[in-house]
């Protein structure tokens, strides 16, 4: 199931992390919609090729979210495309994605790609840092980040980054009534059940990235607390 319109869950997998091939098998037989390989620092093609591999034993299907251009790989069956919004640093909203473009763009099968336009709201997580996100934002801020990625940019994906820390539900809220097409992707700080069953309810789809590593058996159980709603 390649459209993600259809997708509830989806488990973030992290190149640069360790993961054993038992909970890998958990994982990837939990009854997510999808395998999103990615992370903001130490992502390299062989641990991005290493962890394809393992998790494509497997049916569920598999995605890269780029993050940078050196540990691009064929063999996914997605590409996710972060674009940072609210970054400061035109780089990381196209400057990256023209050189890459540039570059490689006579390789590249855009029927497998899906640009996502991130506002990151953890001004403390690596990714911000990395982006030099301005993560001091009202309400009404974010919101007008969603009109521009749906009504301007037409972005498939509006992704609500909160990694490593639970979010604020109201402005998921907000987010989600201001959307027709665009699909919003919420992450950041899912660590139970209830947790998931709540942003669960008021994003279209809800990625669980750190529990993974930090507790497996209530990361499992984020999947049927979202897709049984
Ligand atoms: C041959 C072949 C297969 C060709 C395919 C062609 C293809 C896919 C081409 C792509 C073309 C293209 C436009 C590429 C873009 C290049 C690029 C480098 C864009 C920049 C992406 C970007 C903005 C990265 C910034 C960081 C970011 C937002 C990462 C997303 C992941 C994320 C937020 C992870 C969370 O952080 P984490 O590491 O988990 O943090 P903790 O460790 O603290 O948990
Ligand atoms: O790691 P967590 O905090 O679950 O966040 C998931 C994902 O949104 C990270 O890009
Ligand atoms: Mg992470």
């Amino acid at each position: 199931m390649y459209d993600v319109k259809k997708w509830r869950h989806a488990f973030k997998l992290d190149p640069n992390k360790e993961i054993s091939s038992e909970a890998l098998e958990k994982i990837c037989e939990s009854g997510t919609d999808a395998i999103i390989v990615g992370g903001s620092d130490g992502v390299t093609l062989d641990n991005v090729l290493d962890l394809m591999a393992r998790v494509r034993r497997y049916t569920v299907p598999c995605a890269l979210e780029v993050s940078n251009i050196e540990s691009i790989t064929p063999g996914f069956d997605l590409y996710f495309i972060p674009s940072v919004l609210n970054s400061r640093d035109v780089r990381w909203m196209s400057g990256l994605h023209h050189e890459a473009v540039k570059e490689y763009g006579i390789l590249i099968d855009w029927d497998e790609i899906i640009v996502e336009g991130y506002c990151i709201l953890n001004g403390d997580c690596k990714a911000a840092k990395l982006t030099d996100a301005n993560t001091d934002l009202t309400e009404n801020d974010v919101i007008a980040y969603a009109m521009m990625a749906e009504r301007m940019f037409r972005m498939p994906v509006f992704y609500l980054e909160y990694s490593g820390t639970y979010g604020d539900p109201e402005i998921v809220r907000s987010v989600k009534e201001e959307l027709k097409e665009t699909t919003l992707f919420y992450g950041g700080g899912i660590s139970t059940a209830d947790q998931a069953a709540e942003m669960g309810g008021l994003a279209d789809v809800v990625i669980v990235g750190n529990a993974v590593y930090e507790n497996l058996g209530e990361a499992l159980k984020t999947v049927r607390a979202v897709k049984n709603r």
